[in-house]
């Protein structure tokens, strides 16, 4: 099993976010995570890679549990675009992404053409658009080449170019192995990687395999829209 959530809870001390979730990923390829604004899509990915811990329950990436350092050489986390230095570039982070995972220096450079990053790559981040930002924090997350791979909202703040860029990308990873979970609200875009999708319901996880005609948003209406 590449991913398995049994009985998780959690909450915030005035909150709960989780109450006995599961979430089982057996297969690989591309999986979305959907929720509205504040429904724990954050928490569950730093639940699973241990910067949080459950209140109960387990969660084993590859068959161990998520608190052996060594799993996480299974692991990608693309979080959120603050973990980026303001005054390196971008080659400078993927550089650092590379010594750090002990990967030659030569790996950098197709991932950066693969997302069309070169133009920018030697500019300090600071000076980046959000769209950039999503683009080398994607970057990191693919040079190392992880069977899993953990993405918060990649596909936040890109310009349709960049959505195709990034699809691509994504695409490719499925077709060599690789198992990414997709948090977005682009509901519309993620139909486009995969069918596969976990929602935040409740505080429970549901999955649903979107087939012909149950489009991700008339899904996520009935979930959280009809009930308002
Ligand atoms: N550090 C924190 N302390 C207290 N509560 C928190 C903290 N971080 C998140 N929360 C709460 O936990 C809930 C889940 O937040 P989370 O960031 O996981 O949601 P999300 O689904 O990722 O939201 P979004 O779509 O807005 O990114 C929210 O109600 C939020 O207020």
């Amino acid at each position: 099993m590449i991913l398995d959530i049994n009985g998780l809870s959690f909450g915030w001390r005035k909150q709960p976010v989780f109450n006995q979730a599961n979430l089982q990923l057996k297969k690989s390829g591309l999986y979305g995570l959907v929720a509205p604004n504040g429904s724990g899509k954050s928490t569950l990915l730093n639940l699973i890679t241990n910067l949080l811990k459950p209140q109960s329950g387990t969660i084993k990436i590859m068959d161990a549990p998520n608190s052996t350092r060594q799993v996480f050489e299974q692991v990608a986390f693309l979080q959120d675009n603050s973990v980026l230095y303001p005054y390196l570039t971008g080659r400078e982070h993927l550089i650092f992404v590379a010594q750090m995972h002990q990967l030659p220096i030569q790996a950098i450079q197709p991932v950066a053409d693969e997302l069309e990053m070169t133009d920018y790559l030697d500019r300090k981040t600071q000076k980046y658009s959000l769209g950039m930002k999503q683009r080398l924090l994607l970057a990191m997350a693919l040079l190392v080449k992880r069977p899993l791979m953990l993405l918060d909202e990649p596909l936040n703040g890109l310009d349709p170019t960049s959505l195709q860029i990034v699809r691509e990308a994504l695409i490719s990873t499925k077709e060599a192995g690789q198992t990414a979970l997709i948090s977005s609200h682009n509901l519309d875009e993620l139909m486009r990687v995969t069918q596969d999708v976990f929602f935040i319901v409740d505080q429970h996880i549901e999955f649903y395999h979107l087939d012909a005609g149950d489009t991700a948003e008339a899904r996520y209406n009935d979930l959280y829209v009809k009930k308002r």
